[in-house]
């Protein structure tokens, strides 16, 4: 598989703030690359080294030459914060911007795309609400049709129906071959587009993986969150499995799907009076607070009981 995408040792400074600390990393050509990480982590600045747009320390290869040696019409980037003219209409826009590449696409077909039609085509970007104005910012990097595109955050602001067609356009473009290096706070979205996912914190890529791979290693086992009001006190005579508290919600841990009824079972014998019950199997959120270190942020651990009576069952 050719690699789309090479840094290797990529440094960044910003004065004493370290925002990319000897990042290497690769991507292949065709593949969907999720990029998370706290705010601050350095997703944009690498967003930025990989695209050209900042000089870093370290090597980068967009297609295989210097990234600002490639030539523009190949590459689409959606940077964190763009702001197009505010006094022209997304179809003006979508054609000025169409009308820096020999082949731009058809400006009213790509809007479609965004689900940007009728009326808001024909209003001032400045006039448009905040998830409007991001989809044609979307569009703007989609008009030249790019083999990588680079999108720094899409979907902020994006209502949920629009951000699931945005996923399927993104689906599509992936399924037609082009690269997509992607940065999102959201783990649903990374999770359902990538094919491989890479963990930045403090500048360091701590972990890259497909989003199988990295529940299975890092999102820990199902488990039961219990809504309530009352205190555990009294449970660790009754459950036999280790109980925290996370917020306003005690997480009864490794609580396999056949195990429910004997939990609440449990929970009803120790009185405790609960508002509702979710059976939680771990998925890229879990991960993202295992590997932030932000999993037991604000929990304690209640009771460290014995192993589960059916521990390894329905895992
Ligand atoms: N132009 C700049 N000048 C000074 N410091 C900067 C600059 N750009 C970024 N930084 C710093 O570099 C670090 C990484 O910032 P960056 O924007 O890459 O993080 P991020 O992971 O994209 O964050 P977020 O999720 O909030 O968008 C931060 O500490 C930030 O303050």
């Amino acid at each position: 598989m050719t690699a789309a995408l090479v840094a290797e040792g990529v440094t960044k400074s910003y004065g004493d703030v370290t925002a990319l600390d000897g990042v290497s990393l690769s991507v292949d050509a065709g593949e969907v690359f999720g990029l998370v990480g706290p705010n601050g982590a350095g997703k944009t600045t690498l967003v930025r080294a990989l695209t050209g747009t900042t000089a870093v320390t370290g090597e980068v290869s967009l297609l295989g030459r210097e990234p600002t040696a490639v030539d523009p019409s190949r590459i689409g980037l959606l940077p964190q914060s763009f702001s197009p003219a505010g006094r022209l209409t997304p179809r003006e826009l979508l054609a000025q911007y169409a009308g820096r590449y020999d082949a731009g696409r058809d400006p009213a077909a790509v809007l479609a795309d965004v689900g940007i039609e009728g009326g808001p085509a024909e209003q001032w970007y400045e006039e448009l609400s905040g998830g409007q104005k991001r989809r044609v910012c979307v569009a703007i990097a989609l008009v030249n049709d790019p083999d990588v595109l680079f999108l720094d955050e899409p979907t902020t602001g994006i209502d949920p129906a629009g951000r699931r067609a945005l996923w399927e356009l993104l689906e599509e473009l992936a399924a037609g071959g082009t690269t997509v290096f992607l940065t999102s706070h959201s783990m649903a979205e990374v999770e359902r587009l990538s094919d491989r996912v890479g963990f930045l914190t403090e500048g360091d890529l701590v972990t890259v993986g497909s989003p199988r791979d990295l529940v299975e290693t890092h999102g820990g086992a199902s488990r039961l969150l219990v809504e309530t009001d009352a205190t555990p006190a009294g449970l660790t005579e009754t459950l036999s499995h280790a109980v925290s508290t996370r917020g306003d919600r005690l997480v009864v841990e490794d609580v396999g799907p056949r195990e429910i009824g004997d939990v609440v079972d449990a929970l009803d014998a120790a009185g405790l009076a609960f508002e509702s019950l979710t059976w939680k199997q771990p998925d890229l959120e879990d991960v993202y607070l295992e590997l932030t270190g932000d999993a037991f942020e604000g929990s304690a651990a209640v009771t460290a009981a014995s192993p589960p009576a059916t521990a390894g069952e329905d895992q």
